[in-house]
């Protein structure tokens, strides 16, 4: 397991084009030795540096399957919908077909909708563990990661691909999150955070030392490699930045 990449721009304007410059080479590396690129991305301030860049890619977007990292339980007309976000600023830009764009189903029980968005994923991996060529992650001022939060039961879980929550500490309660087996199954994870609210707990995660680690620190592919891009003030507290 290689140890995370550390990207540092000076700026959040420096930290988007860092994390869009990474997807769409991945992309068109992936697309050119496959013929499909497949794609995680998550809400906050990911989802802004996302769908500030990527609408200028040169790619083709026909070769693009995009999935929730998490996504929350709320409907397309809930500001909280991480997907109404994505639709309104990527998805209204680019030429990728809305099959191409998987959306939770926010009408069923949380539970359902995560098995019913498993299904939407075994429609691009068929079989086994999927492998995502990206996943883009973001990290909360807790540590957590996708909708896996500090000491939630489902920092365990081992079976399932999407998994549902209904306690998320962070608002709204209802969500359904990728889990650990894919998440470190991915071949690349790529984290963006700026901002120095974030400098302590990057610091502890990239630095720290615990028998518990935090669901970020747990982002550890066994076959692929991590990244993180700061901003200056984000890594502030980091010795190797220092
Ligand atoms: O839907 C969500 O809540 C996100 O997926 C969540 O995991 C996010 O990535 C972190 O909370 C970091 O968000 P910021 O980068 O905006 O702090």
């Amino acid at each position: 397991m290689a140890a995370p990449i550390l990207n540092i721009g000076a700026s959040e304007a420096e930290v988007s084009a860092q994390l869009c410059d990474l997807v769409i080479s991945k992309a068109n590396a992936a697309i050119k030795e496959r013929g499909i690129f497949t794609f995680g991305v998550s809400g906050g301030s990911a989802a802004k540096f996302l769908c500030n860049g990527l609408p200028q890619a040169s790619t083709d977007w026909s070769k693009w399957r995009i999935f929730f990292c998490d996504e929350r339980l709320v409907p397309f007309s809930d500001p909280e919908c991480t997907y109404a976000f994505y639709k309104a600023n990527l998805m209204s830009k680019v030429p990728i077909s809305e099959d191409y764009f998987f959306a939770l189903n926010s009408e069923l029980p949380v539970a359902e909708a995560a098995a019913d968005y498993e299904n939407k994923v075994r429609s691009v991996f068929p079989e086994g563990i999927p492998r995502f060529d990206v996943l883009s992650l973001g990290m909360g001022p807790d540590g957590h990661t996708c909708s896996l939060f500090p000491g939630h039961p489902l920092l365990k879980e081992a079976s399932k691909i999407y998994a549902p929550i209904s306690d998320s500490p962070k608002p709204p309660p209802q969500r359904v999150t990728l889990t650990y087996p894919v998440i470190n199954n991915a071949a690349c994870c790529v984290f963006a955070s700026c901002g120095a609210s974030k400098a302590d707990i990057v610091q502890q995660v990239l630095e720290g030392k615990s028998d518990e680690p935090l669901p970020a620190a747990r982002v550890r592919p066994t076959n692929g490699e991590v990244i993180w891009i700061l901003d200056k003030a984000a890594a502030g507290k980091l010795q190797a930045a220092l």
